[in-house]
């Protein structure tokens, strides 16, 4: 079937099961990309309705044939709908949706469905390497508890269940699945996820006009995913959230369907863009195999183990351990996913506050340290702001002033001591240590010598790779620009 002929059974399609798409919307298949997207054929402007697309129509664990044994097994959230993704795509033209699949790629690119050699090499160092070798573990773990013992039941060919169709439809689900109603639950809302992504600039909005009356509210299926145990880096479940309009008033209002608004003028001739949320690249690289340059919302982590690591190449094993019991104790924490615990630096090269108290109190001076001991009782009370300005007051900062304090943000700088900004450098650098020894001059050439279309997994990991290392390079100039602020003077 050639490009221009999938699209045109795609139109076919969309008219006999009721989905309307403005004829100011035009299709485009790339041919070399094997891509689809969305372009105005004329001025698009706020407000205007551009397409319904009726719940019935979505491919969701009830809507589709395989219902009963889904729901029977009680699978619920991504792994329900993968397996309904399955079983349509195995039922072939017998399927209601045969024609809309004509439009999705096999699988999405992302590194779930890279071999391991390649994650190995693309993706060491960054912070999707370890996250992905999880999500295989996890993912192997459910298809075998979850969907090998359900294939018999399906009187489909076997192998359309095997664990590497699976995967693939996972890869569909994470990067088209939009979470529909109550009802409903998650789904595949055809023509709805043919828009592509734009960080922060997005021209249209899918609205949920209103939602209709659950049947069997409570029956043990919902869209948590307490089944599926892979990871999720954009710490929501679905590709984009469909907004849920309170509002009755508009003529034409149908529960029974989604509508796309346009929110933002797009002119004629130009593409028509969704907004997937505000993520950073590893989490658009997981979910969706693309990655964008200059992204707002990168981040990269530093784990709790590395900064122990340097803790203890500078003290004793027991110095740390009553540094970080203190600190625990005062209520600090990290952020937390998956067994491990971890700081962000922001797009901006900001570590986390509770990066800088750690390392604040890991430098505090023997006599300092045992002071804050005996006032656990009382700190532990209050709130963190309060908390953290005694922190800085029993450290001795004499620029210190307690009034002109209105939130944590405002202590960063009190806690930025020489000793913490060395210690936020070498924190970086023994970060940055895990990409390798290729410099990040050498990954930024090779980036700009890279195809996106054609070395899609190479170009995409080294915007990532790039990305995150500039955040590194930014967390050393923040600790060399910003601190030290402080003079220290003796209270005690
Ligand atoms: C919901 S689909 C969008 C439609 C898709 N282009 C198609 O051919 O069907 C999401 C996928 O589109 C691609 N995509 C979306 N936005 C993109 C962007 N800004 N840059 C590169 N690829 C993008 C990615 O492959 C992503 O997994």
């Amino acid at each position: 079937m050639t490009t221009t002929r999938r699209l045109r059974s795609f139109h076919r399609w969309m008219r006999s099961n009721g989905v309307e798409c403005s004829d100011a919307l035009s299709l485009v298949d790339d041919a070399s990309t094997k891509c689809i997207s969305v372009f105005s054929l004329c001025d698009l402007r706020e407000g205007d309705l551009v397409a319904t697309i009726p719940k019935s129509a979505c491919l969701t664990i009830r809507t589709c044939g395989a219902r009963e044994a889904i729901e029977g097994a009680e699978l619920g959230g991504s792994l329900g709908l993968a397996v309904a993704v399955m079983y349509e795509r195995a039922l072939g033209p017998a399927s209601q949706w045969h024609d809309y699949f004509a439009v999705l790629p096999e699988r999405e690119c992302v590194p779930l469905v890279w071999s391991d050699e390649e994650s190995e090499s693309l993706l060491a160092g960054t912070e999707l390497y370890e996250i992905i070798k999880q999500d295989k573990q996890f993912m192997s773990e459910d298809w075998r508890e979850c969907i090998e013992p359900l294939i018999g039941s399906f009187n489909l060919d076997p192998d359309s269940f095997s664990l590497e169709n699976y995967f693939s439809a996972k890869t569909l689900v994470s990067s088209r699945a939009f979470q529909i109603d109550k009802y409903y639950g998650y789904g595949m809302v055809p023509l709805a996820d043919l828009f592509n992504h734009k960080t922060g600039a997005e021209h249209v909005h899918f609205t949920n006009v209103a939602e209709p009356e659950s049947d069997d509210e409570g029956d043990g299926l919902d869209n948590d995913d307490k089944d599926d145990k892979s990871s999720d880096l954009s710490g929501d479940e679905q590709s984009s959230v469909i907004d849920q309009s309170t509002s009755s008033s508009a003529e034409g209002d149908n529960p029974a369907a989604l509508e796309m608004i346009i929110i933002r003028d797009v002119n004629a001739g130009n593409e028509v863009f969704n907004t997937y949320g505000s993520m950073g690249n590893a989490a658009l690289l997981h979910r969706y195999g693309f990655t964008e340059p200059d992204n707002p919302f990168d981040i990269v982590n530093i784990e709790l183990t590395v900064v122990l690591k340097y803790c203890s190449s500078q003290f004793s094993r027991r110095y740390t351990r009553s540094r970080l019991a203190l600190w625990r104790k005062l209520n600090f924490s990290g952020c937390s996913s998956q067994n491990s615990e971890y700081f962000e630096v922001s797009c901006d090269g900001e570590p986390q506050f509770e990066l800088l108290t750690l390392l604040y109190i890991i430098y505090l001076n023997e006599k300092s340290f045992d002071k804050l001991g005996t006032m656990i009782e009382s700190l532990v009370n209050g709130d963190e702001l309060s908390c953290t300005v005694n922190l800085i007051q029993v450290g001795g900062n004499c620029s210190f002033k307690k009034d002109n304090i209105q939130n944590v943000n405002d202590l960063n700088k009190f806690l930025l001591t020489k000793s913490v900004c060395k210690a936020l450098v070498m924190l970086a650098d023994l970060r940055e240590n895990l990409y390798g020894s290729v410099s990040l001059k050498d990954d930024e050439r090779k980036l700009r010598e890279c195809s996106s279309v054609k070395e899609r997994k190479l170009y995409h990991s080294l915007v990532l790779r790039v990305s995150e290392r500039r955040i590194l390079g930014k967390l050393r100039d923040y600790a060399s620009n910003v601190g030290p602020r402080i003079k220290k003077r003796k209270i005690l």
